[in-house]
C-alpha cells in the first residue's frame, strides 16, 4: 500500500501494550508515541494502555514513561504541559498474562472509551513482551476479542519471532489460526529506518543504479551492522540466542533482501514481500560440512573499549561461566538466482566492535582494462557505493577522479549524500515509522510468516552446527576490535577485505 499519511488520520484506536512496565516501552515505544503525537499523526481519539504485573498507579506509571521521554526520546518534554496534556491518555493495567481473568479488565476499558467516544474503536494489541509469554497472551486475546465482539482488532508481535524454524512455524500456525495474517503486524524495526527504506527509493525510483544492479557489475556485497555496547543487562535473553538469531535472522537478512530484491511492480503490502521472500527463497542453504568455510563465530573477552574496562562475556550477569553463545558472527551467502549467482554477500555483526556502524558496502568490479600507468594511482578501491544506515546516514559513490597537476596521479574521491546536509526537518525513528503504520494498518514493512520462517532455514544450518560442535577458542576477540581473526580471514582469503569506515571519518582513502 502506498503511504501517504499526510491527510489521513488513524482510526480511534485503543492502544494495549503488554509489557508496559518493560524497557522497550520505556524507551522505545511510548517515546514513539509521543513523537507521533507531537507531528499531528495519532488519532483524534487514542488511549495508551500499558500492562504488567508490577504495582504502579496511572500516576507512577506516566511518571516512569516520562523519565524514558527525558532519556531516550528525541524531543524531551517541552516543558510547555505538552507531556501532562499527551499523558492524560495513558493508564496502567496491572495484570499476569498468565490468568485468563485479567483479561477482563482489557474488556473493560475497551468499553469504557467506546462509550465515552461514542464510536467502535480499534484496537491495537502491542507485544512488547518475552517470546514465550506470545503464545498465552495471543490465545486469551482471541478468546477476549470473540467473546466481546472487538472485530478491529491487530496484534503486534515483537522479535524474537521463534526461537528456531520449528519454533516459529509453531507460532505461525498459532498465531494464524487465531487471527487472520492481515491483523498480525510481525516488527523488525532495521525495517522502519528511513535510511532503510531509501534503498527502494534509491534503487527503483532511478534508472541509473538498476542497470549495473547484477552480477555483470557487481563484485560482491557487505552489510555490517556493528555495536559498541556488549549484551548490557540482557545476558539471559542473549544466552538463548547469539548475535546469529539476535541480529542475522532478521535485521541483517531483511538488509540484505532490500539490497538484492527485484523491483516491485507496486506498493503493494504483499508485492513487497513476495520480492523478498523470492530473495529469502533463493539464499543458498549452506550444508553442515560447509559451515566452517562460510560463517565464523565470535565471543569478547574482557577488555578495554572506550576507554571503559569491559567484562568478557562469560562473566556478565545471566550467563553462563562456559557459555557458548556467539557474540559475534560472520556469514558469507550466496543468492542463487538469475541476477545474483556467483556475488558473494558476506555480513558480520557483532557486540563491543570497534564503532557503531550499520554499513552496506556495494563492491563494483574493477575497470576492465586499466591504461594508467601503475604509479597513478594509490589504491584500486573505488567503483564502490556504500549505504550508511546509521550513525552516519549517507550514501557515497566512491570512484577515481584525477588529482590537478601536471602528472597522471589517480586517488578515489566520493561523490556524497548526506541526510544532515540535504534534509533539515528531524527524522522519525524507526517505532514511529512502524506504530504510524501498524495504526494505519499497513503491514508492508512487517514481515509476514513465510519470510520469518525461510530466514530461520537460511541459518538453521549454521546454529546446529554451531551448537554441536562447541568452539575451542571462545573467547576468541577483546572488546574495540573487529572481531575474531577468522572474520578477516573470511573475506581476505578471497582478496577481498571488510570495509569498516566511511571515507568520511577516515580522511582520504
Ligand atoms: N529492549 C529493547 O531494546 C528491545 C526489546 N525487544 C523485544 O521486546 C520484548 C520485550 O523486551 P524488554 O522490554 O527489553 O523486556 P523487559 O524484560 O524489560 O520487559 C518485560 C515485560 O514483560 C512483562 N511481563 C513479564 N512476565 C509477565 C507476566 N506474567 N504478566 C504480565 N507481564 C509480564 C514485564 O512486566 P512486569 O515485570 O511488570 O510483570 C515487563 O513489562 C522482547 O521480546 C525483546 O526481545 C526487541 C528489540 C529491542
Ligand atoms: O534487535 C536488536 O537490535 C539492537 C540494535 O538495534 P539498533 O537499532 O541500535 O542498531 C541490538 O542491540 C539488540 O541486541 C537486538 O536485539
Amino acid at each position: 500500500m502506498v503511504k501517504n499519511y499526510n491527510t489521513k488520520k488513524p482510526e480511534p484506536t485503543i492502544i494495549f501494550i503488554f509489557g508496559g512496565s518493560g524497557d522497550l516501552n520505556q524507551r522505545k515505544l511510548t517515546p514513539a508515541l509521543y513523537n507521533l503525537w507531537m507531528d499531528g499523526l495519532m488519532p483524534g481519539q487514542f488511549a495508551i494502555v500499558g500492562t504488567g504485573r508490577t504495582d504502579y498507579s496511572d500516576e507512577k506509571f506516566r511518571e516512569h514513561l516520562l523519565n524514558g521521554i527525558n532519556e531516550f526520546s528525541r524531543r524531551k518534554d517541552d516543558q510547555n504541559g505538552s507531556w501532562e496534556k499527551f499523558a492524560q491518555s495513558i493508564s496502567y493495567l496491572r495484570m499476569d498474562v498468565d490468568n485468563p481473568a485479567d483479561y477482563e479488565g482489557i474488556a473493560t476499558i475497551i468499553s469504557n472509551y467506546e462509550t465515552s467516544w461514542k464510536v467502535s474503536a480499534h484496537v491495537l494489541f502491542y507485544l512488547a513482551v518475552a517470546p514465550q509469554l506470545v503464545p498465552e497472551i495471543a490465545t486469551n486475546l482471541n478468546k477476549l476479542t470473540k467473546a466481546k465482539d472487538i472485530l478491529r482488532s491487530r496484534i503486534v508481535v515483537e522479535k524474537p519471532f521463534g526461537h528456531d524454524l520449528k519454533s516459529a512455524q509453531e507460532l505461525n500456525k498459532l498465531l494464524t489460526n487465531l487471527f487472520d495474517e492481515g491483523q498480525i503486524y510481525r516488527i523488525d524495526h532495521y525495517l522502519g529506518k528511513e535510511t532503510v527504506q531509501n534503498i527502494l527509493a534509491l534503487r527503483f525510483a532511478n534508472a541509473l543504479f538498476e542497470p549495473i544492479w547484477n552480477r555483470n557489475y557487481i563484485d560482491h556485497v557487505q552489510i555490517t551492522a556493528a555495536e559498541t555496547v556488549g549484551v548490557e543487562d540482557r545476558g539471559g535473553y542473549y544466552e538463548r540466542s547469539g548475535a546469529l538469531r539476535d541480529m542475522v535472522q532478521n535485521h541483517i537478512l531483511q538488509l540484505l533482501c532490500m539490497v538484492a530484491m527485484e523491483a516491485p511492480v507496486s506498493f503493494e503490502a504483499d508485492e513487497i514481500r513476495n520480492k523478498k521472500s523470492d530473495v529469502l527463497n533463493a539464499i543458498r542453504k549452506i550444508k553442515k560440512e560447509e559451515v566452517q568455510r562460510y560463517a565464523v563465530r565470535g565471543q569478547y573477552s574482557s577488555g578495554w573499549i572506550q576507554g571503559q574496562q569491559e567484562k568478557a562475556y562469560r562473566e556478565e550477569k545471566g550467563v553462563a561461566p562456559n557459555s557458548n553463545v556467539d557474540t559475534f558472527a560472520a556469514v558469507k551467502f550466496y543468492i542463487d538466482n538469475w541476477r545474483w549467482q556467483g556475488v558473494p554477500f558476506y555480513v558480520r555483526t557483532g557486540k563491543y566492535l570497534t564503532e557503531k556502524t550499520t554499513l552496506i558496502t556495494i563492491q563494483f568490479k574493477e575497470a576492465p582494462k586499466y591504461a594508467f600507468p601503475p604509479e597513478a594511482t594509490e589504491t584500486w578501491r573505488a567503483n564502490r557505493l556504500t549505504i550508511s544506515i546509521q550513525p552516519e546516514e549517507d550514501i557515497r559513490l566512491l570512484f577515481q577522479a584525477k588529482r590537478p597537476g601536471q602528472t597522471m596521479s589517480l586517488n578515489p574521491v566520493n561523490m556524497v549524500f548526506s541526510y544532515a546536509d540535504s534534509y533539515h526537518e528531524p527524522q522519525p525513528e524507526a517505532y514511529e515509522t512502524l506504530l504510524l503504520d501498524a495504526l494505519m494498518g499497513n503491514p508492508t514493512q512487517f514481515m509476514r510468516g513465510d519470510q520469518v520462517e525461510v530466514a530461520w532455514e537460511v541459518i538453521e544450518p549454521i546454529l546446529d552446527t554451531w551448537e554441536n560442535r562447541p568452539p575451542v577458542d571462545f573467547p576468541n576477540y577483546a572488546p574495540g576490535t573487529w572481531g575474531p581473526e577468522d572474520a578477516e580471514a573470511l573475506i581476505a582469503r578471497e582478496g577481498r577485505n571488510w570495509i569498516t569506515l566511511p571515507p568520511k571519518r577516515k580522511g582520504k582513502e
